[in-house]
């Protein structure tokens, strides 16, 4: 069996292309995934940043919501970066009229919680499960984490906010660091589908 992950980045809308990149740099084979057929043949998905309320809308469009919720039930590994998070989390406090979610983290979001475009930052954060030097992380009309459940584990903090969270196969940022140049989240989440991988074989 290769030994290299086939990772899939939801391509509905948002940030796709960036994400391909940061997977090819941290070593594993990334493709865009749009039908349920595709998203059938990963391994792993990351679902990315862009508006929450439009991923939302076009999954349900193209018939992915629910085999998402299927996979990513049935434990496929999940990243999901800034409106990814707001898509992986079972709760948002303040969500658009009709906006769902995937779910698979027990926690409740609150959208742009840092602020609008103009606010956008870029913010070294500490992430538990990342060596070495703080991560380079860019907040753009970011959500934080108002709470989680017993089965989420906090993994980064900033400003006094929850930032990043992990429970069980699933893993969420607020920040997005595709778009830094610094490829560790995404060289944690490859760990994460390949330790996924070894158990299953
Ligand atoms: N950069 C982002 O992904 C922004 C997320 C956006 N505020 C949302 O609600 O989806």
């Amino acid at each position: 069996m290769s030994t290299t992950p086939v990772i899939g980045v939801l391509a509905l809308q948002g940030d796709v292309r960036e994400h391909l990149i940061a997977l090819a740099a941290a070593d594993a084979v990334a493709r865009p995934v749009r039908r349920p057929e595709e998203l059938a043949e990963v391994d792993g998905l990351i679902v990315p940043g862009g508006e929450s309320t439009t991923i939302s809308k076009l999954a349900v469009l193209f018939g992915l919501m629910e085999p998402l919720r299927a996979r990513v039930r049935d434990g496929l590994p999940v990243y999901g970066s800034c409106a990814g998070m707001i898509m992986l989390a079972d709760k948002i406090l303040d969500p658009r009229s009709g906006q769902e979610t995937i779910g698979g983290i027990d926690m409740i979001v609150r959208r742009n919680a840092f602020g609008r475009q103009n606010e956008s930052f870029e913010a070294k954060v500490d992430v538990t499960g990342i060596e070495g030097d703080a991560v380079e992380g860019l907040f753009i009309r970011a959500p934080w984490v108002e709470s989680v459940g017993a089965r989420a584990e906090v993994l980064a903090e900033y400003g006094g906010h929850i930032v990043a969270v992990r429970q069980g196969n699933a893993l969420a940022t607020s920040f997005h660091p595709e778009l830094t140049g610094d490829h560790r989240v995404h060289g944690l989440f490859v760990d994460m589908v390949r330790a996924t991988r070894t158990a299953a074989s």
